[in-house]
């Protein structure tokens, strides 16, 4: 699809459609879809971005009206016109919103050389788990232990608020999968792919949406990027588009069980840092599945830039592919997310997390799965973020929930899902035990079941402020830490759900109206 003044003036009128209607998610859809089509340098570009500047203004979103207005300006908006931005421009600078930062932060000293995991956190090895991580410290509920940024991400379909084949790509940047309320900037060359900023892009730009952008029709067929062909991309980037030097890296490392411990991440976002995140990618264990690869042969051996790469290196790349497909089998992350949604026009303060994508982390990859786990994962702008939810004594190991929570199923139901998918046996403590699911558990402590059911009350109250529902996170935390003995009781699991959707609010809140 080849871009089109033509299209992209439709769109926008399509948006302007929804904008006197004020239906203002799907104006910026429409508008987002005109920026995508609009030819370079033409006036449909700044046209899209002075209409959306519109749409932010009435959503009471004041920096990105700002920024869209500064956009429409760079792109060449028609002098004649600027009066009207101007004017909205002034009526913004009075009413800048408070934006929050990010809330969680690592609770503990990071690690020198991977900073972004708690210090206390060590590798460790054994027959029974494989490679798993333990701590050197007692760790207390609440503490956030690591915020791993993916390696790389994809979008899935089920992530967009509206999802209609031709609107699905304007609605999340395609580096980092936010959707920063449909604030997004075209690709210049193609019209399927947005991002959040200009580091996203010039990022995507760098290491893989040059070899994606000349067949993006092909590989959002199935409505998703594959992950293993990304992965490639990415490696071949990373060596410098060599074929050869990335061959031989890969090869002398492709039965070497490193991981991220091996390396050193503690230089900002350099070339190294991404080198490294890759190698220790490259080494994570492996489903024994055989992927089929005729797909990946159909797309490499027509590829415009990879053709001939591909085909004087086909055995080593689709050898390469067919273990990215085995890892990614086994170590993949959903990256969550609320999403927009179109009663939420006014409101930054969103509720439901939903699965946006799949991401690969090299340092997740390590933690095994536990029924009754001890962290729990949530994301925030991307990145996922591990928080303690019951005690973990110094020495033990740090286990995640993989798939159903001892609450949810049964035994033996857990225990045959996780057979199936990761050919393990779960000895969890709530599988040794044969914990009760929530609808059978006891209570064992009237009063703070009289504390859970209060706090279960106010969570229905959509509190659209950090401060209070950072001190209710206290409350839990506090409660969760005091009283672990007592787990698993009804009131005990009551307070770590309602810990655990605070912290989401907390992850999502991020602007003050
Ligand atoms: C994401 S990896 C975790 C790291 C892994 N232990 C390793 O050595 O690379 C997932 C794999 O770890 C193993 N695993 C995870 N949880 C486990 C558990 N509770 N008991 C035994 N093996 C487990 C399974 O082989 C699973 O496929």
């Amino acid at each position: 699809m080849e871009k089109s003044n033509e299209k992209s003036i439709i769109f926008r009128q399509e948006g302007n459609e929804f904008y006197k209607k004020r239906e203002f998610l799907s104006a910026l859809l429409k508008y987002n879809q005109s920026l995508c089509y609009a030819e370079k340098n033409s006036e449909n570009l700044a046209h899209a971005y002075a209409n959306r500047s519109a749409v932010y203004f009435e959503m009471k979103l004041y920096e990105k009206c700002l920024s869209n207005i500064n956009y429409a300006i760079s792109n060449n908006y028609p002098q004649e016109n600027l009066e009207i931005l101007n004017k909205r421009s002034e009526k913004c600078k009075d009413q800048v919103n408070k934006i929050y930062e990010n809330y969680f932060k690592l609770s503990h000293q990071a690690n020198k050389r991977i900073p972004f995991i708690a210090s206390s956190l060590q590798l460790n090895h054994d027959t029974k788990y494989g490679k798993h991580v333990i701590t050197n410290k007692n760790l207390s509920v609440g503490d956030v232990i690591a915020i791993e940024k993916p390696f790389c991400c994809v979008p899935i379909i089920e992530s967009r608020f509206v999802k209609i084949p031709e609107l699905n790509n304007y609605q999340r940047c395609n580096n980092c999968l936010r959707d920063n309320q449909l604030d997004l900037t075209p690709c210049s060359f193609c019209c399927q792919v947005m991002f959040c900023s200009t580091d996203c892009q010039n990022h995507a730009m760098r290491f893989y949406h040059k070899y994606e952008c000349p067949i993006i029709s092909e590989l959002l067929k199935s409505g998703s990027i594959n992950m293993a062909l990304r992965i490639f991309f990415i490696g071949l980037s990373i060596f410098d588009n060599d074929i050869e030097k990335f061959k031989k890296c890969v090869n002398e490392n492709r039965n070497a069980s490193k991981t991220i411990f091996d390396y050193n991440f503690s230089s900002v976002e350099n070339e190294d840092y991404l080198k490294n995140y890759f190698l220790s990618l490259i080494c994570l264990s492996r489903s024994t599945k055989k992927f089929s690869l005729t797909p990946y042969e159909n797309i490499l051996s027509t590829h415009p830039l990879l053709q001939a790469v591909f085909n004087e290196n086909r055995e080593f790349i689709l050898d390469f592919i067919q273990r990215q497909c085995q890892i990614s089998d086994h170590n993949f992350h959903g990256i969550f997310s609320s999403s927009l949604s179109a009663s939420d026009t006014l409101s930054d303060m969103r509720n439901l997390q939903m699965s946006i994508g799949s991401g690969s982390l090299p340092f997740a990859s390590l933690i095994n799965h536990s029924c009754s786990p001890n962290v729990m994962r949530i994301c925030e702008d991307g990145k996922v973020v591990f928080i303690v939810c019951r005690p973990i004594q110094k020495g033990s190991q740090i286990f995640d929930c993989y798939k159903d929570n001892f609450l949810m199923e049964s035994k033996e139901s857990r225990q045959l899902k996780l057979f199936n998918e990761f050919a393990f046996k779960c000895e969890c403590e709530a599988c040794e035990k044969n914990w009760p699911t929530f609808k059978a558990l006891t209570m064992k402590d009237a009063k703070l079941m009289k504390i859970a059911k209060k706090l279960n009350e106010e969570m229905q109250i959509i509190i659209n402020n950090r401060n209070q529902t950072s001190k209710k996170v206290q409350i839990c935390k506090e409660i969760l830490q005091k009283n672990f003995e007592n787990y698993p009781s009804m009131e005990l699991c009551i307070i770590q759900k309602i810990f655990a959707a605070l912290c989401l609010k907390l992850a999502e809140c991020k602007v003050l109206f």
